[in-house]
């Protein structure tokens, strides 16, 4: 990976983060969580896990119960305004303002950036086909899908946070949002985390996933280093003991079968050779999915 010698510390760091919503679930529970430069990650998780709540508390837009929040070494909930300037935000829910035009919303935003790369907005716009001169509320969710996040990329942020944006675009529109995001980490050292339920899109681009489970990061990872070193196991529960100690593997998930058995998915280190006549299969994206959040 390039070295960006500016942005040597980390991008966003929690630690023992707790959130719980007043009379709701206990959401957070101890979370640490890690965001270098550089970085483009996919936040796994089940709905409900707490995703958007997540990412509300990293960029300082939730309060915390308890833990710490940073944002390039601030406290989140306080940014100053160099700092705020140097985050893009798509919501999950768009906060367009329907009754202008998009040239009239991106103008709008361009004021509160000194830095803003108008080139990259009209380029997008004529390959997003979004019209710049007619009211955002006659626009196709998906292009206001864009539009949100063409405002998002315009100041060419950081640090930028996208909830489920590919949600409501069609597959050749995904395709080329994500160039476009892997394009923001190679050319300036950005970080990009986004939050998403769909797997093939997290498999198109080799990048780190972070599952989400009761209420922690229960593994973050380059994908491609996961689907090397993960592997499921069966066996009984004294082999299983034996074999991960023999191995130096880390148990992930241990599932009883009966009879003294047990499945245990567990990470390799990159050297670990498997013995002869051990039941053991890969696993892809999907089985990682289904047994870690
Ligand atoms: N404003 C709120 N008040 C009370 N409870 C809330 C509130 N917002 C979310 N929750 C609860 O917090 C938990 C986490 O919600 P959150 O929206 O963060 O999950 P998510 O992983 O983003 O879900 P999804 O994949 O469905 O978008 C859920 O149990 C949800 O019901």
């Amino acid at each position: 990976m390039t070295h960006f010698p500016h942005t040597d510390s980390a991008t966003a760091e929690l630690t023992g983060v707790r959130l719980s919503y007043p009379k709701g679930p206990l959401v957070l529970d101890g979370l640490d969580w890690q965001l270098q430069p550089g970085q483009v990650v996919g936040l796994l998780g089940r709905n409900g896990a707490g995703k958007t709540t997540l990412l509300e508390a990293l960029l300082g837009l939730r309060e915390t119960d308890a833990g710490q929040v940073r944002l390039f070494g601030q406290e989140a909930l306080k940014p100053d305004d160099a700092t705020r300037a140097r985050i893009g935000y798509v919501p999950q829910h768009s906060d367009l303002f329907e009754a202008f035009t998009p040239a009239q919303l991106l103008a709008y935003f361009r004021s509160f950036y000194p830095r803003w790369n108008q080139a990259k907005v009209d380029g997008l716009m004529s390959r997003w086909d979004i019209r710049p001169d007619q009211p955002i509320r006659k626009l196709s969710g998906g292009q206001k899908q864009r539009l949100s996040i063409i405002r998002a990329l315009a100041h060419e942020p950081d640090l930028l946070v996208l909830d489920e944006p590919v949600a409501s675009l069609d597959p050749a529109g995904r395709r080329d949002f994500l160039r476009e995001l892997v394009g923001q980490v190679m050319d300036r050292g950005a970080t990009v985390v986004f939050s998403t339920h769909i797997l093939s899109d997290l498999e198109r681009v080799a990048f780190n996933v972070a599952f989400l489970n009761g209420g922690r990061i229960a593994l973050q990872a380059p994908l491609d280093e996961l689907l090397d070193q993960v592997r499921a196991f069966t066996g009984s529960v004294t082999e299983m003991a034996t074999l991960m100690a023999r191995l130096g593997a880390q148990p992930l998930k241990r599932t009883p079968l009966g009879a003294g058995r047990e499945r245990v998915l567990a990470r390799l280190p990159a050297e670990a050779a498997v013995p002869a006549g051990v039941a053991v299969e890969r696993v892809n994206l999907d089985d990682l999915f289904t047994e870690l959040t």
